[in-house]
Order: C-alpha cells, then structure tokens, then sequence
C-alpha cells in the first residue's frame, strides 16, 4: 500500500515538473504523518476498531494484489523426501509447448533433447478459461561452511492465480496437472540410479543420481530356466500384491539374497529386475554410511517401486565381520607357514598394530540392529513398493538373523555355467542355437566348473568378423585348462594331506599315538 502511495505521489508530482529533492521530503513527512496516526490508533482505540482497522487493511491490500501464491518443493520434511507432486508438476510443464519461455535448460533424455523451463521463467496455463502462471525457483541456504558440493537449495514450483478461482484452481486445475504429469511420468519415465552422498556433512543421508540405462534383462541372463521362471514369477506376484499385503498387514516389500562365486551374474541379476519391473535403483555402500541415524534418513529418502541394493553385504561393516585380510582367513598360506609366523613376535606385534589402525580408520557406526530396523522396522513401511536385494560371495559369513525368511525371502543362488546358460550365452553373443561344438562343451560343462562371465569372456569376438567356430574352440580350450588346473590342484591338495599326517605322526611320540588309538 505504502509502494503504491509512493509511485502514485511521484507520479503525480512529475506531472507537475517537481524535482527528485521535494518529491522525495513530501512523501517522507506523509509517511510520518500515516505512521503517527497508525500509532495513536494502537494506543486509544478500543480493540474492536483496532481489528476493523486491519481488516479494512487486508481487504485495501487484497485489493491492490488480488493473487494467491502456492509453493511445491522438491523435498519435504527434515528426511529430505521427494515430493511427488513437484515431481509430477514437472512432467506436466515439460508436456506444454516452450515457447513462452526465454530461459530454457536443455536434457538429453533417451537420446533425444527436452527442453526444461529455467529458473525464474513463467509459463502462463489456461485451464476451462481459467489463467494461472508457474514458475520454477530456488531457495538458496546460505551456509557459513566452505564446501566442495554446490550450496544446498531448495527448489520450488510457485503456482499464482486469482482468489476468485481458489476453490476451482485447488479442486479441479491441481488434480488436473497432478494426474496428467503421473501418467507423463509413467508413460515416458526416466528410470534413476541413486547412490548415498559422501564426504560433506549436509549432504550425508541424501541420494544423488544418474540415468539407469543397464541392458541387462531376463532374456540375456544365464541361468537354469526352472529358476528364471520362479524368480520372475515371484516379482510378478509382488508388483501386483498391493492388496494382498494390505490385506495381511505387512508393508508391501520384499527381500532377496542372491549368493555365488564372483562373475556368476548377481550384479547382472539385479538390474534385470530392476529392468523387469521398471523400478529405480538405489545401490547403497553401506560402509559410507556414518551412522544408524543416516541410514534411517536416507531410507526416508527411497521413493515407492524402487529395488535397494546392498552388493558384497559380506564385506559391509562389522555386523558381518569385515573382509578379512589374506593373513587372517589363511588364503594363500599354508598352516605350517603360519605356524612359523605365530611364533615370531615381531610380525604378530606388527599385525596388531594393523588391526588397530584399520580400527580407527573405520568410521561407519552402522549396527547389525540398525540394518535389520532399516529392512523391517517400523520406519521401513513409510516408502511403498520396494524390494531390497543383497548379493554376496560367501552366504555362511552372514548373521543368520539378517538373512532369515521374511527379510530375505527369497534365497538365490547363482552358480557356476550350467549347460542350459551356455547355451542362453551362445544365443546372445553369436546369435546360434546349435553348432555340432555344442556336444564337447556340454561334456565340457560337466566335468569343470566355469562361471557366465568366463564363459561370455571366451564367446566374444577378438577380431573383427571372427567366426563362431573359433569363438567356439577358444571356450573348449579354456574349459580344457580349467579342467586341467582342477585336477593338478587336487592331486596336490591330496599330497600336501599326506605329508600333513606324516608330519604329524612325527610330531607325536609312539606311546601318544598308541594312547589316542586305545
Ligand atoms: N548369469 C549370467 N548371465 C549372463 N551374463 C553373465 C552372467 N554372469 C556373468 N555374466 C557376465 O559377466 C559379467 C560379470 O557379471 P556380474 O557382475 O553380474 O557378476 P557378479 O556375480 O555380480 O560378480 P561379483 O560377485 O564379482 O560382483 C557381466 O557383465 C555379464 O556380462
Ligand atoms: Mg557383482
């Protein structure tokens, strides 16, 4: 009211050629004048005309900005949750034509450029005859720390419109664009790969991303079929269980644990679900993840039909005890080496030291209870549709409390080459069904172990147009040295028991042996 009064005096003063200097004293003594009055009114009038008086005064400035003003941001609550409706905004506003705009971001989406609405810029919508105007804007947090990451803002769509179209702008316009850009959003979604925030203190608990654009799928992984179709069968009960689960009580999610030797395809596995059931990823590397509380806030964070992948949960922290080193689970060392090793001070004075400085570099405060709380606690029921997937090399490290049924519910385990995968690799890396070859490798596959990724490795051209038999030949012979290496491993394994026995017979004196066996 006050601006108005100002530009109105200027105005009318510069009609009548007064300069800048006068124009400027006869609105500050008429302020003072408003203000004086202002104040004796809130000193001797009775209280009923005080609130007359405002009431006159929110109707003069209804008067002077008749508009309404609705903010959507990104996220909401302290969690840091995306806010469904700013996303389906944006779907809406990427759906209308651009050309309002001066300012405009531009987005490679599955190979073909969008044009996004920039900051600040209006997009002017008319709905039965109804006119309101977006506009996109940021709320920058000022911080007093230095940081790497850009400063943390928050983003919103600001809807305004006229009172007088309130009740139909908020029944009828909003519910328009908020099921027009969920169907835009389903029709044409953009599927992401979220992984925890690092480093920076206000950005941990929060999910950064890119483009999930994995090929992997059900028809490209090798695997048996029985197996296949169980799997995709199960995710097929799940993503249409809605009511079931609301029927049974239980929140609608579902845990898997894919276990098997490294290069067997758990990786490969997830993003075939993902790609099957059109969800998001959210990978989670659990030794970033300072704390209990942070793991909680950045389950707050997953939106519903999302898969959560923890991989390698057997090298996650110390609910499962972490990796050991070499010296510590005894790979690569004999037991008579290590024997030796326990005897000499100096290298067990210098292992400890080892482990006490690994101690103290470990930061994650993560607990086994914190883990399960995040998979079936009660906080773990406010996101919907989700499933939450670990993968593992070795399954019997686990805590059986983590893996048990109703967390993990389902147990797969992905194992060496099967016939039956070969011949899925076969099909899609040179395009066969059968090669008279086929017969040597399915002996082959019987008799050694091999994984997919050996298996793939050996099926893919090395030079440009290779045919399919030399393709062929290379895995036959790589089978054949895998057969080969088994077979010198074991004859020596067996010699090395042996000489382990006479050892020990040696170590002992008759009479010992004589007593144990009596
Ligand atoms: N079952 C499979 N079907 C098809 N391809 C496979 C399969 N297993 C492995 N591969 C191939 O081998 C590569 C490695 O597989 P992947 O990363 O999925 O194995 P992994 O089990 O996750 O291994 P790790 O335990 O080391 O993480 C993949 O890129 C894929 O090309
Ligand atoms: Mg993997």
């Amino acid at each position: 009211m006050i601006l108005n009064y100002v530009i109105y005096t200027y105005k009318l003063n510069k009609e009548k050629n007064t300069n800048m200097g006068e124009i400027w004293g006869l609105i500050g003594s008429k302020l003072a004048s408003i203000l004086f009055i202002w104040a004796m009114i809130q000193r001797y009038c009775p209280h009923q005309i005080h609130a007359l008086i405002e009431k006159l005064s929110q109707k003069l400035a209804n008067f002077v900005y008749p508009y309404v003003e609705v903010k959507f941001f990104e996220y909401i609550g302290d969690y840091y949750r995306t806010n469904e409706a700013f996303t389906f905004i944006e779907h809406y506003l990427q759906s209308k034509p651009t050309n309002q705009a001066k300012k405009l971001r531009g987005e490679s989406v599955r190979k073909s450029l969008v044009l996004k609405m920039d900051e600040r810029q209006e997009f002017h919508d008319e709905f039965e005859g109804i006119h309101v105007v977006w506009s996109l804007r940021n709320l920058v947090q000022k911080t007093n720390s230095v940081s790497f990451y850009p400063a943390d803002d928050k983003r919103y769509y600001l809807l305004t419109f006229h009172r007088g179209n309130r009740e139909f702008v908020v029944r009828t316009y909003l519910n328009h664009v908020l099921e027009q850009g969920k169907d835009i959003g389903l029709s044409k979604r953009q599927r992401k790969l979220y992984t925890n925030c690092t480093g920076d203190s206000d950005k941990r608990g929060k999910w950064s991303h890119v483009i999930f654009e994995h090929p992997s799928s059900f028809k490209t992984i090798a695997m048996d079929g029985k197996k296949k179709k169980e799997i995709v069968d199960d995710l097929v009960t799940f993503s249409k269980g809605k009511d079931y689960y609301a029927r049974i009580g239980k929140p609608w999610k579902r845990g898997y644990l894919l276990y098997g030797p490294p290069g067997t395809g758990k990786s490969s596995l997830v993003a075939a679900i993902a790609n099957f059931l059109k969800y998001d990823i959210y990978d989670i590397e659990l030794t970033n993840v300072k704390t209990n509380a942070e793991l909680r806030k950045l389950l707050i964070g997953i939106t519903s039909k999302s898969v959560v992948v923890i991989e390698d949960i057997d090298c996650s922290l110390d609910l499962t005890g972490q990796r050991k080193t070499d010296s510590e689970n005894g790979n690569g060392k004999d037991e008579k080496n290590e024997k030796n090793e326990m005897n000499n001070e100096v290298v067990a004075a210098s292992m400890i030291q080892l482990k006490e400085e690994a101690n103290k570099n470990k930061t994650s405060q993560v607990t086994l209870s914190g883990l399960l709380n995040f998979i079936d606690g009660i906080w773990s029921a406010s996101t919907g549709e989700r499933l939450i997937i670990f993968t593992t090399n070795c399954v019997e490290k686990l805590d059986k409390a983590l893996i048990r049924r109703g967390r993990m519910d389902m147990h797969i385990e992905l194992s060496y080459c099967c016939f039956d995968g070969f011949r899925m690799l076969a099909m899609n890396y040179m395009s066969i069904e059968t090669h008279p070859l086929f017969e040597t490798v399915r002996c082959l596959l019987e008799e050694t172990n091999i994984t997919p990724a050996d298996v793939a490795e050996n099926l893919m051209p090395k030079v440009a147009n290779e045919d399919v038999e030399t393709s062929l030949k290379r895995l036959i012979q790589a089978l054949r040295s895998s057969k080969e290496e088994a077979k010198k491993k074991g004859e020596k394994e067996e010699s090395t028991g042996e000489e382990d026995s006479a050892e020990d017979k040696k170590s002992f004196p008759e009479e010992e042996i004589d007593n144990g066996k009596s």
